[in-house]
């Protein structure tokens, strides 16, 4: 048996762990003051899955495998007051009486060192009650410096101590506003950066390009931030369904960066989902090539994606529910050729995995989830324009001295703002070589 711990931190991290250890819940028959679903036999040590992500305490009840921190109360005191309140112990649950808004340094080392230790030192003793760790999935949005700093802080403290150990980040952007702080851009900057060297794998979703789905569908009318931790937890869900039923493409945390990661460098993914419609549309039902097909389009990318420039290193397409394996056949390979290129040195190439679970829903969704879904992550050149953005905003609110000075305030100096810049700069270059070098493959094969 293998295990991975879950760490929610920052604000959006704590928020989103609602309702997606609600989905979870269901969707492992438990019930949210910890038991499991009564008329269900209780697991045993063979139900590996049910113990990756869960864990038994010693009153006989069950609670997720993760950590909750922030470094101002407002989220968990949310949890600790919320539907989910049985289903975490208090230690599991870490906040201090902090501001907002801090800057990634501020949370990244010194000045709330005894947070760090104290996560440490709980992540420490669930890892002890682990027959096998496997790794972290780290929960977190970076335009806020919790986020950000304590986030990326806490992968390269575990990189160091659990060396084995892989992780998967979920990470979502903040949405560029022409008026948007100059803190956000400075923190976004400085955790991507972080980011490409700690985290083995990072799924990358923005709030904007999720508002923008909601935006367009007819039946919705208006997106709150629940909505969109709504369609976060549905992607979530079916990202880590391999993992936590045993599927056959990611079992473990370590067949994600096997199939998507061609070099460290460039750990980088986009995560599409499908389908994505209101709860209005409850009678129809989506064929799995339309699903697939879909997927590549910009109502299903939770994250702004040029799939029509980009160029993929890898991609995996993760199917669930009511399938049989002979309805992804030739068909559905080459509509997804026709529109997407991949490189011609990727190692992996395209990947499927099937999962007869079905997907599940909260009552409180506006989201329709239907009798099978189907998700892509894809490493892509197609994640440029995210990136350039990252940079761009951060030289256009360089000049906003005083943001600046609180940064170096709290222990950063101004070469760390430079080599982060340096470093996005260069995958920039990166994505745009491998974009010129197989357009240029492209037209000689044209002839
Ligand atoms: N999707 C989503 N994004 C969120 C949520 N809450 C905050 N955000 C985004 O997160 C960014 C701000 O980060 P927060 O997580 O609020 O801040 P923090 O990491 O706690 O950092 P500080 O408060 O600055 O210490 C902004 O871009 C928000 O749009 C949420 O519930 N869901």
């Amino acid at each position: 048996m293998s295990e991975c711990i879950s760490l929610h931190v920052g604000q959006g991290g704590i928020r989103m762990s609602d309702p997606m250890w609600r989905l979870f819940c269901r969707e492992h028959e438990m019930t949210l003051n910890g038991s499991h679903t009564p008329l269900l036999p209780i697991p045993t040590l063979e139900d590996e899955t049910f113990y990756k992500v869960f864990e038994e305490t010693s009153q006989g009840k069950y609670h997720p495998r993760a950590l909750l921190v922030d470094l101002e109360p407002t989220a968990t005191d949310v949890v600790r007051s919320g539907q989910c309140r049985d289903l975490f112990v208090s230690d599991q649950i870490i906040s201090e009486t902090g501001s907002t808004n801090n800057t990634f340094f501020g949370s990244f080392g010194g000045a709330n060192h005894s947070v760090l230790e104290e996560s440490l030192d709980v992540i420490r003793q669930m890892a002890e009650s682990c027959s096998n760790l496997e790794g972290f999935m780290l929960f977190h949005a970076i335009g806020g410096g919790t986020g950000s700093g304590l986030g990326t802080r806490l992968l390269e403290e575990l990189l160091d101590r659990f060396e084995k150990s892989q992780n998967l980040a979920f990470c979502v952007l903040p949405s560029p506003q022409p008026q948007s702080p100059s803190f956000e851009a400075f923190n976004t900057l400085l955790a991507m950066n972080s980011l490409q060297t700690v985290s083995h794998v990072t799924t990358l979703y923005e709030n904007a390009a999720m508002r923008d789905i909601f935006e367009k569908d007819p039946y919705v009318s208006t997106s709150t931030m629940d909505d969109l931790n709504h369609l976060l937890t549905q992607s979530i869900s079916a990202v880590t369904t391999d993992i936590r039923f045993d599927g056959n493409l990611h079992p473990t945390l370590a067949d994600f960066q096997t199939n998507l990661v061609p070099y460290p460098r460039f750990p980088f993914v986009s995560t599409s989902f499908a389908p994505i419609s209101s709860f209005d549309r409850t009678c129809h039902q989506y064929s799995v090539e339309d699903l697939i097909l879909s997927l590549p389009t910009p109502t299903n990318q939770l994250a702004t994606i040029n799939h029509k420039t980009g160029k993929i290193f890898g991609a995996t397409f993760m199917i669930r529910g009511a399938i049989v394996p002979r309805d992804i056949g030739q068909s559905v390979v080459m509509g997804l050729k026709k529109l997407l290129t991949f490189v011609d040195w990727a190692p992996t190439g395209m990947k499927f995995g099937l999962n007869y679970r079905h997907p599940t829903r909260l009552p409180d969704s506006p989201l329709y989830s239907g009798q099978r879904s189907a998700c892509m992550l894809a490493n892509t050149t197609g994640l440029r324009p995210i990136f350039s953005g990252i940079v761009e905003k951060f030289d256009e609110k360089l000049g906003r001295k005083e943001d600046l000075g609180r940064f170096l305030d709290d222990g950063a100096e101004e070469t760390d703002f430079v080599e982060a810049r340096e470093s996005l700069s260069r995958l920039v270059g990166d994505y745009c070589e491998v974009e010129q070098e197989v357009d240029e493959e492209e037209e000689l094969q044209d002839g």
